[in-house]
């Protein structure tokens, strides 16, 4: 079955706790956190403090997403707020082996993301570090962009890659997927899916998120 992982970039920002109630009550598998810094990206959004907040409604994995630049000073507050996953761009940190050394050092899982242009090859020398790779399939900033076509195949280079590899290494997909495009992308390798708008934008979050669970089961 399909991980989905509801972005609450596209939640509403003043009942975000019955948000995410809703999403955890509809089975997503864990919440997605978009952190901008309107530096790396051209966008702000919430930092560690709403983060910790959060934790004392639900239960469900924090998956927090660092766009931001320095992300060095910043894993400590996330560990503390009580996430279990921190992903981190390829593009945001000089020292990327360190990077993650110091998330796992906090006892939190890493995620290495890469940008729609970013090559693949910077996963080579980090395949130790890693327990989550992050393929942008829109240029991060925003909810509610186009899936960009060409990450299909990056997707597919992605999966073929560890597999040669033997690294069984989940790869997360994040922006423009919805009901439309889940299948395929999964069909690609990916195993979590990001999905914000087409989730809170929907008639049913929790039909939308169960039928995108059950995409990869349809012919
Ligand atoms: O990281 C992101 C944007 O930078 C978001 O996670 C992503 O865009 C999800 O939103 P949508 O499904 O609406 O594209
Ligand atoms: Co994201």
């Amino acid at each position: 079955m399909i991980k989905v992982a509801p972005s609450i970039l596209s939640a509403d920002f003043a009942n975000m706790s019955l948000d995410v109630k809703t999403v955890e009550e509809a089975g997503a598998d864990m919440l997605h956190i978009d952190v901008m810094d309107g530096h790396f990206v051209p966008n702000i959004t919430i930092g560690a403090p709403v983060v910790k907040s959060l934790r004392k409604v639900t239960d469900l994995v924090f998956d927090v997403h660092l766009m931001i630049d320095n992300p060095e000073q910043y894993i400590k507050d996330f560990a503390l707020a009580g996430v279990q996953i921190i992903t981190v761009h390829a593009e945001a940190s000089k020292h990327l082996h360190r990077l993650l050394q110091m998330i796992r050092n906090e006892g939190v899982k890493t995620g290495l993301a890469l940008n729609p242009a970013t090559p693949i090859s910077v996963l080579e020398h980090l395949l130790d570090d890693l327990d989550m790779v992050l393929i942008m399939s829109v240029n991060p900033g925003f909810g509610g962009q186009k899936f960009i076509p060409a990450i299909y195949d990056k997707i597919s280079l992605t999966r073929k890659y560890l597999s040669e590899k033997n690294r069984h290494i989940p790869i997360q997909v994040d922006g423009g997927i919805g009901l439309d495009n889940i299948k395929k992308v999964c069909d690609c390798g990916a195993e979590i899916i990001v999905s914000g708008s087409a989730i809170f934008n929907s008639d049913s979050i929790k039909e939308t998120i169960w039928l995108m669970k059950k995409a990869d089961e349809v012919e």
